[in-house]
């Protein structure tokens, strides 16, 4: 699967300490992330990770590229929802396509653990179906 970890600044050891508590399962993916996260996170694990650009720089973008392509099939964005951020119209655009495509994102921890056991379970299957069937110009 290809999965994508994405948390803003306040998050971010938030995110470090769940990909740590879940390493094993994510070493087995094709993992991408926004820059500073997936530094962060590659700092204090064993895991490669293909980094995109920082967030505020155009990282979820980026991301987004890849949701409108329905190439992700996991997305774990710890958004702070206390906090305003500069790229917020980045922000809304990805979460949106990712309802476009029907991609699943968990936005807290609680619910990227539930997706995280889902994904061990193998109740990711079917989007080895959409992979198959994706339709568009490419
Ligand atoms: O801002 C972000 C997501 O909106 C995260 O970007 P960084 O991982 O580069 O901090």
């Amino acid at each position: 699967m290809h999965i994508a970890f994405i948390a803003h600044d306040r998050k971010k050891e938030e995110m470090v300490n769940f990909v740590i508590a879940y390493e094993a399962t994510f070493k087995g993916h094709q993992l991408y992330s926004t820059g500073t996260t997936g530094m962060r996170i590659m700092e204090q694990t064993e895991l490669q990770i293909h980094r995109f650009m920082s967030g505020p720089l155009g990282g979820d973008q980026q991301i987004g590229a890849m949701v409108a392509k329905n190439e992700l099939d996991l997305i774990i964005f710890l958004r702070d929802p206390l906090m305003a951020q500069p790229h917020e119209p980045d922000i809304i655009a990805l979460l949106r396509l990712c309802d476009v495509q029907g991609i699943p994102v968990a936005t807290n921890v609680a619910t990227a653990e539930l997706l995280v056991r889902a994904l061990q379970r193998g109740d990711f299957a079917w989007r080895e179906l959409v992979h198959k069937y994706k339709q568009g110009p490419e």
